[in-house]
């Protein structure tokens, strides 16, 4: 059962984003649906997972993956109906596992009934729902999202002899924020699902609603307005709910989506998750430690909810030029790794599948600041396909076991809505869940184990403050997670060489580092600098534990 009367959950949870179509298949008809969902909670329990994310499931005609909706208030048929989710919602609720989902509230399909009444004329009572201009001029300047596939922001619309805004693809036009009809609308959607029992709202694209000449049209204060709206409502008819932000933006902009703690509970930290690529590239903790400063501090009842990966391209929108050579030079070898300005890989591929490496990813994404979100299959380190096109290569079926199309659907292999991971060195044969919960030593049940330690560190892990040390060593990237009188200190070799570190750490004389994974104790703490020494790309988690009898 989840917690109610606890109004803060959302800080100390560990999180799984999933796309519905792509988990489980319980009809056979080659794509996931809620039933199949359902069937595995006990799954994403014994993982330790606490709130699930589902990618858009609402009515699409699913040119974008379902983030073009076409009826905000039913589900797309395949993946089942409302008395289908509504009973996978309550069965994860049973289970203590809480759910949003994404609100994509920026821009609807183009076959939305409402840009369908818009077009008609400009007469149409639905035309004002939508950002209209006499000539495609209008917010020069303004960047271009998808800039593999859209040349321009505007696209000429021949009924209206007009040219309609959008800032993804031009199928998805962009709503019109300064149409109180609008506003309300959206926010009656949000009251829907509320009321059916979800638990809050990554809130997609949050920073393009409203458009004004001659800024950016990001981030406008009227933008924040209206979320601050948006969240007072929710505060007074769904407590304990949330919202999420996706503001892919920079630290001081991303920052602001927290208002005074009157805003989004939530914001994805996008600025740090390239730079942790970076500082691995780099063999160099400045990267992470700089911009975990930038991001710091935040509003108390706020949290960032920190990721490695996601269903998109690895973004590079918000990096230097120079950022951006170093990623895709490590990262994206082959063009075709490449889209708008990211990286279509999943993490173990990334990462050329270094079980040290994926292990030192983790460990960092578990004791940074911030709540960590895990992509579905990267636990299992599921590989990617890079010539399925748009972002597909990353939402390929989940590997259940070896069994035909890795167990994901028993239906005809030609019937899956997209071909499963069959590359000799990420086949589904060895790369699935059923395999690696029967191998004691698999990263799956490795990572079960370490998510297992995080929580009995939950407190100080989730909400504690952070501080940086230096041991005269930039490979390592070490830090002192503190709450209370709670201590944990984290070391990160981002080297692929060993290394050694000495830290001073007089203040905790007497203290003694036990190792969090095995209990095992270090020797205490004394006078002079503290030695260790850390095996390529290897990290330690301490609790420094105060010696009975105090100092020493
Ligand atoms: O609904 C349109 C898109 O919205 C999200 O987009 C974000 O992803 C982009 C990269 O694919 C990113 O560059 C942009 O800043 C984000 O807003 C959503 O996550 C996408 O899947 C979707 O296509
Ligand atoms: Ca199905």
């Amino acid at each position: 059962m989840i917690d109610r009367t606890n109004l803060l959950w959302y800080r100390d949870a560990v999180y799984y984003e999933l796309h519905v179509k792509s988990f489980y298949d319980s009809n056979n008809d080659g794509i996931g649906d809620f039933n199949g969902l359902r069937e595995k909670l006990d799954y994403l329990k014994g993982l330790g997972i606490d709130c699930v994310w589902l990618l858009p499931f609402y009515k699409s005609p699913m040119r974008d993956d379902g983030y073009d909706i076409s009826d905000y208030y039913s589900i797309q048929p395949e993946y089942g109906t409302i008395q289908d989710f509504r009973k996978f919602l309550d069965e994860a609720h049973d289970m203590g596992i809480r759910v949003i989902a994404d609100l994509v509230l920026n821009h609807v399909s183009d076959q939305h009934p409402w840009f369908q009444e818009a077009i008609k004329s400009r007469d149409s009572p639905y035309h004002d729902w939508f950002v209209w201009s006499d000539t495609d001029q209008k917010y020069k300047g303004v960047r271009i999202i998808f800039i593999d596939t859209e040349k321009s922001n505007w696209t000429w619309e021949p009924n209206t002899q007009q040219y309609y805004w959008h800032r993804f693809y031009s199928h998805q036009p962009d709503l019109n924020y300064d149409n109180p009809a609008v506003r309300e609308e959206i926010k009656n959607v949000v009251r829907f699902w509320l009321r059916m029992g979800l638990d809050g709202f990554r809130c997609d694209a949050v920073p393009y609603l409203f458009e004004r000449e001659g800024t950016s049209c990001e981030n406008l204060p009227e933008t924040h307005q209206y979320f601050k709206e948006l969240r007072r409502m929710i505060d007074e008819e769904f407590p304990g709910c949330i919202l999420l932000a996706e503001a892919n933006q920079w630290p001081t902009e991303a920052k602001q989506y927290f208002g005074n703690g009157d805003e989004f509970h939530m914001a994805f930290n996008f600025p740090l998750m390239p730079r942790i690529f970076i500082a691995l590239a780099r063999e160099n903790a400045f990267p992470i430690e700089d911009i975990i400063k930038q991001t710091l501090p935040i509003p108390e009842n706020c949290d960032w909810m920190i990721f490695l990966r996601n269903h998109d391209e690895l973004t590079l929108e918000m990096v230097t030029d120079e950022e951006r050579d170093i990623m895709f030079s490590e990262y994206a070898k082959i063009p075709r790794m490449r889209l708008n300005l990211g990286i279509r890989r999943r993490l173990a591929p990334l990462v050329d599948n270094d079980r040290a490496t994926l292990e030192l990813l983790h460990a960092m994404l578990l004791t940074l600041p911030g709540n960590p979100i895990l992509y579905y299959g990267d636990e299992i380190n599921m590989g990617d396909n890079i010539y399925l096109g748009d972002r597909n290569g990353v939402r390929t079926p989940m590997q259940w076991s070896a069994d035909r199309n890795a167990g994901f659907s028993k239906c005809d292999p030609e019937m899956l809505y997209s071909p499963v991971i069959t590359n000799p060195n990420y086949h589904y044969e060895t790369f699935n869940v059923e395999a690696q919960s029967r191998l004691q030593t698999s990263f799956l049940n490795w990572l079960k184990r370490i998510i297992r330690v995080r929580k009995r560190y939950s407190l100080v892990l989730g909400r504690g403050e952070i501080e940086f040390l230096h041991g005269g060593n930039e490979r390592v990237l070490a830090y002192l997670r503190k709450y209370g009188e709670q201590r944990m200190l984290c070391l990160f070799n981002l080297s692929k060489k060993p290394t050694y570190l000495q830290l001073d750490l007089k203040e905790y004389r007497g203290y003694t580092p036990v190792e969090t994974i095995s209990q095992e104790p270090f020797p205490p703490i004394g006078e002079l600098p503290y030695f260790f020494t850390l095996p390529g790309r290897a990290y330690f988690w301490f609790e420094l534990q105060q010696t009975q009898g105090g100092a020493q």
